[in-house]
């Protein structure tokens, strides 16, 4: 299912933001503390009211709760329940039949992984586990739309790698909108994203435009005869900027099509010998510090 948010305002907490999330996509949201991120999703969750602006879905309903499976920052569960005690609990609470509601709770525990504890206590859960069972809660009632805050923020690395794989197995299924901090994982995962900064949307787009985008034209080249090379290279490729450091050299090409290529052909031709040559490719962290950085700047001006 689709969702259309158009010019989106709550205080000055988010402002003016406007977007779409495409049906089946994973869509990260993120911004570094205070951005605005948790106001953004109670408003998409129902649970603020915006100050302006509209969110549009794609079916007419007057209660849009039901289409929508929200896990909060900090779940509050009751700790003295069982997994199981507390999604049926959870879908009574969202409408459904007691049968279904149970239905639901067995599926969603098995969906999370979580149903070899499915009579366990939640007091004795582990985090990871916690945040598979807000997942799972989040599912109940199989809302086509999934809005998760800060998913796998507080995990180690095998809870966020579980909870991870769990939203691939999500994707292309349901529509997921999920805040996060953890960039590295994002950039696995997610097909589009949003950031988010002071308030403002600041970039919206494909991951894969957002990292060709970052494409640096620097290259790295391990050699011991790293002076003999910069030297070539500087006469060879004058548009070049060449670094050398302690055995490598490190360029960027400002027009970068072929440069490996040609590295080779004038490292051949010098008898030059490498150890490796590799493109130096940025992160969505990466992108994410120039993106803010550059919007700081233009409103600094
Ligand atoms: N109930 C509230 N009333 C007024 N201001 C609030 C309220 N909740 C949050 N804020 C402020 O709104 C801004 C955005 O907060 P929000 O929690 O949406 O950001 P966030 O990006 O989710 O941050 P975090 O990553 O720390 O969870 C912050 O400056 C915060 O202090």
């Amino acid at each position: 299912m689709d969702v259309k948010v158009d010019h989106l305002t709550k205080s000055n907490r988010v402002k003016d933001v406007s977007f779409q999330l495409q049906s089946g996509k994973i869509t990260a949201l993120i911004g570094a503390n205070g951005a605005g991120k948790t106001t953004l999703l109670h408003m998409l969750a129902g649970i603020l009211s915006p100050s302006k602006g509209t969110i549009q879905f794609d079916v007419k309903k007057e209660d849009i709760r039901s289409l929508i499976g929200f896990m909060p920052q900090y779940p509050a569960f009751h700790q003295w329940m069982s997994a199981k005690e507390y999604l049926v609990y959870a879908g009574r609470l969202s409408g459904l039949s007691a049968k279904q509601a149970e239905r639901d709770a067995e599926d969603g525990l098995i969906r999370v992984g979580l149903d070899p504890v499915i009579k366990q206590r939640i007091e004795a859960f582990s985090g990871g586990m916690k945040q598979r069972l807000g997942i799972a809660q989040a599912l109940i009632g199989n809302p086509p739309i999934l809005l998760l805050d800060e998913p796998v923020s507080a995990l180690d690395p095998k809870g966020r790698s579980d909870v991870m794989d769990l939203l691939n197995e999500l994707k292309g299924k349901q529509t997921i909108l999920y805040s996060t901090h953890v960039l590295h994982d994002a950039e696995k995962l997610c097909d589009d994203v949003i950031m988010l900064h002071h308030g403002r949307m600041i970039k919206r787009s494909s991951l894969n435009d957002l990292l060709q985008l970052a494409e640096t034209g620097e290259f790295i080249v391990e050699t011991s005869a790293a002076t003999d090379l910069a030297k070539k290279l500087k006469i060879v490729e004058p548009t070049w900027e060449i670094q050398q450091g302690n055995g490598s050299v490190k360029l960027h090409a400002p027009d970068y099509k072929d440069v490996s290529l040609s590295l080779l052909k004038h490292m051949y031709a010098a008898e030059i010998s490498f150890t490796k040559i590799a493109q130096v490719s940025q992160t969505l962290d990466d992108v994410f510090r120039k993106v803010v950085e550059h919007e700081s700047l233009s409103r600094s001006l």
